[in-house]
């Protein structure tokens, strides 16, 4: 039997071991407070991030790393983006050494600007054959109620992303196979970006035509973005691309979404935060995509208006007639 070792018992980490037992894995979750593994072992379920979703008995949960990494063939990673590189650094040594290092996280690293792919290999020295990610339109509580979905799981070794498809493929999930790991990772990461922007828009009060115009735009900034790093353009016109984005845009289960509508109402960012009990990766990330995009000398004025909002207290209202009077363009240049 596969044996795989989940770090993070969050909505998603918690909701993908669900996935891959049900397609015949033995998962070890691993979680950093003794209550909740507790309670994954012995009622069977999750209640703080997924209160009410019976768990597989091929799950079990544990806080000691090494016990979790024992054996693992896959290790999937499932932490808030800016605490992988610390976490992982602490469970590197402790890996086997074959384990195929899998990222659930759609975040790029403040200050380094690295996408998670490139903190995996920094800290453990794996190479591309060994790095994979899985993205797509996938919110947690949907795949825990074993709602039908789709996903992209990439790998530079093509036949490395075919192992991990079979390792999670379910009725209800249909994982696909992608070598591009950047364009999968860019998708994730910007699409919280752009989901800020749309609930922003939509606290605002703002019609189905403006989001739609943030969603078809953002989807323009992110391309530009991922072909500037030498991504595949296609992969943005796929699940890890527009399927995530439609996905996050439009369901009041994103937490960046909600995050962004609580914005856009006239919260303050500080109340905002108060509130939000998840990770909702775009708060942060935003910074570090724009820090990106100016490495790379691409130009995503609708991440730049998120960061202006979250970060430097621009008022929704002015942020909206800037980007509204930005010069005119060409729609594909
Ligand atoms: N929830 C979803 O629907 C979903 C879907 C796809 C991808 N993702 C991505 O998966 C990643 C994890 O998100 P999530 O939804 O599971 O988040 P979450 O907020 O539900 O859970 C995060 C988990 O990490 C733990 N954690 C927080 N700080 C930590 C630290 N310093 N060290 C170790 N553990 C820490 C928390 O205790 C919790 O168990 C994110 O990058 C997110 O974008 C989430
Ligand atoms: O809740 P969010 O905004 O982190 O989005 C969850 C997933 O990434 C959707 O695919």
């Amino acid at each position: 039997m596969t044996r795989v070792a989940v770090y993070g018992t969050g909505s998603w980490g918690t909701a993908f071991a669900m996935v891959l037992a049900d397609a015949g894995c033995e998962v070890t979750l691993w979680g950093r407070r003794a209550e909740l593994a507790e309670a994954v072992n012995t009622t069977r379920t999750n209640p703080d991030y997924l209160p009410g979703v019976i768990l597989p008995e091929a799950v079990r949960a544990t806080t000691d790393p090494a016990e979790a990494a024992d054996g693992a063939e896959f290790t999937v990673l499932a932490v808030p983006s800016q605490t992988l590189r610390g976490n992982l650094s602490a469970w590197a040594p402790l890996l086997p050494s074959d384990t195929v290092l899998v990222s659930l996280m759609k975040g790029v690293e403040l200050g380094t600007a690295k996408r998670m792919s490139e903190v995996v290999e920094e800290i453990t020295g794996a190479g591309p054959d060994r790095i994979a990610v899985l993205s797509g339109p996938n919110l947690a509580r949907e795949i825990a109620e074993r709602q039908p979905a789709a996903s992209v799981v990439a790998c530079r070794d093509e036949a490395v992303a075919r192992r991990l498809q079979a390792a999670c493929h379910t009725p209800y999930f249909r994982p696909y196979t992608n070598t591009d790991v950047v364009g999968c990772e860019l998708g994730g990461a910007v699409k919280n970006v752009i989901a800020l922007a749309v609930g922003i828009a939509d606290g605002m009060g703002l019609g189905d035509n403006a989001k739609a115009s943030l969603i078809t735009r953002g989807l323009a900034e992110t391309t530009r973005l991922g072909l500037a790093m030498g991504a595949d353009e296609h992969t943005f016109a796929g699940l890890a691309g527009m399927g995530d984005l439609v996905a996050t845009c439009s369901s009041p289960l994103s937490r960046n979404n909600t995050f962004g509508h609580n914005l856009g109402k006239g919260m303050s960012l500080e109340e905002t935060i108060a509130i939000t009990r998840q990770t909702a990766e775009g708060v942060k990330s935003c910074e570090s995509v724009l820090d990106l995009a100016r490495r790379h000398g691409v130009e995503m004025p609708i991440t730049e208006t998120v960061v202006g909002i979250v970060h430097e207290g621009k008022p929704p209202l002015v942020a909206l007639k800037e980007l509204m009077s930005r010069s005119a363009k060409a729609e594909r240049r």
